[in-house]
């Protein structure tokens, strides 16, 4: 069986998380496929590389000196060769850099470099090939991600190297222009070469032991979810379960390889098994809960909405025309709310209103911000009567006021609003109820 393994910034952060990675891809000969994402956090307080690096561009990009964050950013590198003692510079590729860097190569460039320098030094160390994810990740040019031609080449590659490196994080436009996936996308290229080669199992080695029941900057020490579906999985990542990548689903769920996220400071521990489908019963009625905040809902009311045909189309056209994409679209006989990110509709809200009031003449337009949205998932709930109630029970039980509710027809999920104040505490009292009292 091969398997591919992605390494997290945390997990190649410094050379003695470097040691811990080539222990484990070197203790196992199925892990022949290693995709690295940049130099991360040391500590809670450090700046990963891939910020730096954007940071240093933005310099560059309004022609400022960047050699002194340059130089940061080389030192982390150098300091990382240094502790693995090899015999290694970087001096060709951070010349190149710099150069490009003045002649404004562009962001998505420059924040791949942090992926790109460190396939370099992962390559080097363990001794497998080094294969730039420019030569074999591929964007349209749209800026749309290529699957097939990215499958084809990828694959054709693969097969004749036994053993390779492949940058997470970028690949190329048609015209050689690099391009970046969105913020923690070398989840996405780990997904990618797992389906090229047709590995038996995509290994996610970061610093948790598995996807857990809820964050861990919120929850102390939440349980981890052993077994969970690619379905129960995308709801959670999407709404803000960072451990995974939304996206890092789709390329290997046709093919039906199993995701294991794994932790390199304790590589004993078994992790989350991500599968396409299980007869293993979750352990509790919901099998994850996650979060994001910063939404605004626009609350729309005309009476007799209801009999309008076309009346929820012509409020979603003119976001669309404001290019803002909805989040959620609660609506009752006479009121239709929308909920947006906050920061996309912040820039445009006036434009959106007037647009609203040409478009349906309602009678009154509300606008709520500082919300959050609230994801309680789970495969279990399709089968257990009155979830809703107990969330509803347990949120009224620690003071917070439900903004929304809506549960998606599939039965896996159920969306709560709450406003962003309420937000830790309406998902510690959600884990408590059906984690802790077991219900
Ligand atoms: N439900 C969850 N389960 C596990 N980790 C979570 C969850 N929600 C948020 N996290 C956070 O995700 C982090 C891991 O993701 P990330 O920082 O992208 O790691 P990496 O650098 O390995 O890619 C954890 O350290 C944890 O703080
Ligand atoms: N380095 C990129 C891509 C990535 O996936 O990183 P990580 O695996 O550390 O989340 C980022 O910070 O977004």
């Amino acid at each position: 069986m091969k398997k591919v393994v992605k390494f997290g910034g945390t997990s190649l952060a410094s050379a003695e998380q470097f040691k811990k990675v080539s222990a484990i891809i070197l203790a196992d000969d199925s892990r022949r496929y290693v995709v690295p994402s940049a130099p991360g956090k040391r500590f809670s307080e450090d700046t990963k590389v891939t910020d730096m690096l954007y940071q240093c561009y933005s310099l560059a990009e309004s022609g400022k000196v960047f050699s002194d964050v340059l130089k940061k950013i080389k030192d982390r590198y150098n300091e990382i060769i240094k502790g693995l003692g090899l015999k290694l510079s970087l001096d060709s590729e951070f010349k190149t850099i710099e150069e490009e860097f003045t002649n404004k190569a562009g962001k998505d460039y420059a924040a791949s470099r942090g992926e790109y320098l460190n396939g370099i030094i992962m390559a080097n160390y363990i001794g497998y090939e080094f294969i730039d994810a420019k030569e074999v990740i591929f964007f349209d040019e749209n800026g749309n991600f290529d699957a097939e031609k990215t499958n084809t080449i990828l694959s054709e590659r693969l097969a004749k190297i036994e053993k390779a490196v492949i940058p997470g994080f970028y690949g190329a436009l048609p015209d050689g222009i690099i391009k970046t996936f969105s913020r923690g996308g070398s989840d996405i290229t780990g997904s990618i070469v797992a389906k090229a080669v047709k590995a038996g199992l995509y290994e996610n080695w970061t610093d948790v032991s598995g996807f857990l029941i809820a964050d861990p900057r919120i929850i102390k020490d939440p349980e981890v979810i052993s077994t969970i579906t690619y379905k129960e999985l995308r709801e959670l990542s999407y709404m803000g379960a960072t451990v995974l990548h939304e996206d890092a689903i789709f390329p290997v769920r046709k093919e039906g390889i199993p995701i294991n996220i794994r932790n390199t400071g304790a590589p004993d521990d078994m992790g989350t098994m991500i599968v396409k489908n299980t007869c293993l019963k979750p352990k509790y009625t919901i099998t994850g809960v996650a979060g994001k905040k910063g939404f605004v809902a626009i609350n729309i009311e005309k009476d007799m909405m209801n009999s309008e045909i076309g009346f929820g189309r012509k409020v979603l056209g003119v976001f669309e025309d404001n290019g803002i994409s909805f989040e959620h679209v609660p609506s009752g006989i006479d009121t239709f709310t929308v909920f947006v990110h906050q920061d996309e509709f912040e820039a445009k809200e006036q434009r959106v209103l007037s647009g609203i009031e040409q478009a349906v003449h309602p009678d009154s337009v509300d606008l709520e911000s500082d919300l959050a949205l609230i994801a309680v998932v789970g495969r279990g709930m399709r089968a257990t009567r009155g979830t809703a109630g107990r969330i509803f029970a347990a949120l009224a039980h620690a003071n917070v006021n439900v903004k929304m509710i809506d549960q998606g027809s599939s039965e896996l999920n159920i969306i709560i609003g709450v406003r962003n104040c309420d937000f830790e505490a309406a998902i510690k009292a959600i884990y408590d109820i059906f984690v802790l009292v077991q219900i």
